[in-house]
């Protein structure tokens, strides 16, 4: 496949690990990247080492998300950061430091329109913005569609009402040449892939369970946008909830577990992903898992068990299970990327809209 040029929005957590994971494969160049207060774009490639150095600690605080939804209620509009008017919000150090400490960024306050400004030399887009919203990822999308990007889209959000919005304008994206892979994370992604491979033994299936253990105490600083969106699934939390929690009443929460958060029967988008692909009913499926911010080892291994009949009459379950040294940073990013490359094949080759990751495998 020829070179794909690819952008980043949001370089959080995950963002900045797909920058880096990025250079092991073969034909990425990253070219544009851009968190809330900056963008960095250079389309001969951007200096990852570089940008990653100056981007350490870059995580969105509670204040930031705290003023960006003031200043969404406040217009009534824009996604894109509300500043102060003066540069107080962009951060230079420390743990708010941004893309704008990069060499190579400038400030801004329209990152995603000046994404979409650069988006004519750009093949593919991979979305690693916070979910705790549930529409702004797919009006980001439209925002791409109606400025007719010819290209692929990649997110890796997590919940399933998200899918919903999304299969609500496959028009806009099949007008406009977007080929768009949603939920292209780990859970959902990686393992709904896995899912509906597991399936292929059988023609009908019973099924899915997919449980994961992520241990992250050394990628912790680093992942507390992911961790205060997993709280948004404990009983007595939503999204709202978790947004609003500071800093301090993460950190109780965690106390409270002991460090280790169980999550059952989570809102998580394999369910709808393995339905539209014809896999089995999303009332099927569920997804638990396991955090223990305060080790690295996995506290339990991510596991995918697929239950079904096949044509001869026997039951049987199928199990694919990932290898505990392999970090939750490795299990979105490499996924992701990989999606990516496969849009942009569908994209190349002229298939158009909406695919979730089990479109991706062989059909059921
Ligand atoms: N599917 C999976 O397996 C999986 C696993 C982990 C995380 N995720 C998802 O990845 C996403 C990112 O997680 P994270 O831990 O990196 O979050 P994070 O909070 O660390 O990073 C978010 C980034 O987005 C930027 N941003 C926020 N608003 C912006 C705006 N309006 N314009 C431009 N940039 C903006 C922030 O500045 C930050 O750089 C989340 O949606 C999370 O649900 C998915």
């Amino acid at each position: 496949m020829d070179d794909i040029r690819f952008a980043v929005l949001g370089t959080g957590g995950i963002g900045r690990r797909a920058l880096e994971v990025s250079q092991a494969k073969q034909g990425l160049t990253p070219v544009a990247a851009c968190d809330r207060h900056g963008i960095a774009v250079d389309h001969d490639g951007l200096d990852v080492d570089e940008l990653l150095a100056a981007t350490e600690g870059n995580v969105a605080s509670a204040a930031d998300r705290r003023e960006a939804a003031d200043g969404r209620a406040a217009t009534g509009e824009s996604r894109e950061p509300q500043t102060d008017g003066g540069t107080a919000t962009v951060k230079q150090h420390g743990e708010q430091a941004g893309v704008v400490a990069s060499a190579q960024a400038r400030p801004t306050e329209t990152p995603i329109a000046d994404t979409i400004a650069e988006s004519d030399a750009i093949d593919a887009v991979l979305i690693a913005l916070p979910n705790l919203e549930h529409d702004f990822i797919p009006e980001v999308a439209a925002e791409f569609a109606a400025a007719d990007y010819k290209g692929v889209l990649v997110d890796v959000l997590k919940r399933s009402r998200v899918i919903g919005l999304l299969d609500e304008r496959p028009d806009a994206f099949e007008e406009s040449g977007i080929t768009f892979v949603c939920g292209a994370g780990a859970t959902p992604g990686f393992l709904t892939g896995a899912a509906a491979l597991a399936a292929q033994s059988f023609v009908e299936v019973e099924a899915v369970d997919i449980h994961w253990g992520v241990g992250l105490q050394s990628g912790y600083e680093d992942n507390r946008g992911t961790v205060r969106e997993d709280i948004a699934h404990l009983p007595g939390y939503d999204n709202e909830s978790a947004r609003d929690l500071s800093d301090d009443e993460i950190e109780a929460i965690v106390d409270d577990h002991n460090g280790v958060i169980e999550f059952e029967d989570m809102e998580h988008a394999d369910d709808v992903l393995l339905e539209r692909a014809g896999i089995c009913d999303a009332a099927d499926v569920t997804v638990g898992g396991v955090l223990d911010v305060r080790n690295d080892e996995k506290p339990t291994t991510t596991t995918v068990t697929v239950t079904g009949k096949t044509f001869d009459g026997e039951r049987a379950t199928n199990t694919f299970e990932l290898g505990d040294e392999t970090s939750m940073a490795a299990n979105v990013n490499g996924p992701a990327l990989g999606y990516l490359k496969a849009g942009v094949r569908r994209n190349r080759a002229g298939e158009y809209g909406v695919f979730g990751p089990a479109d991706l495998m062989p059909g059921f």
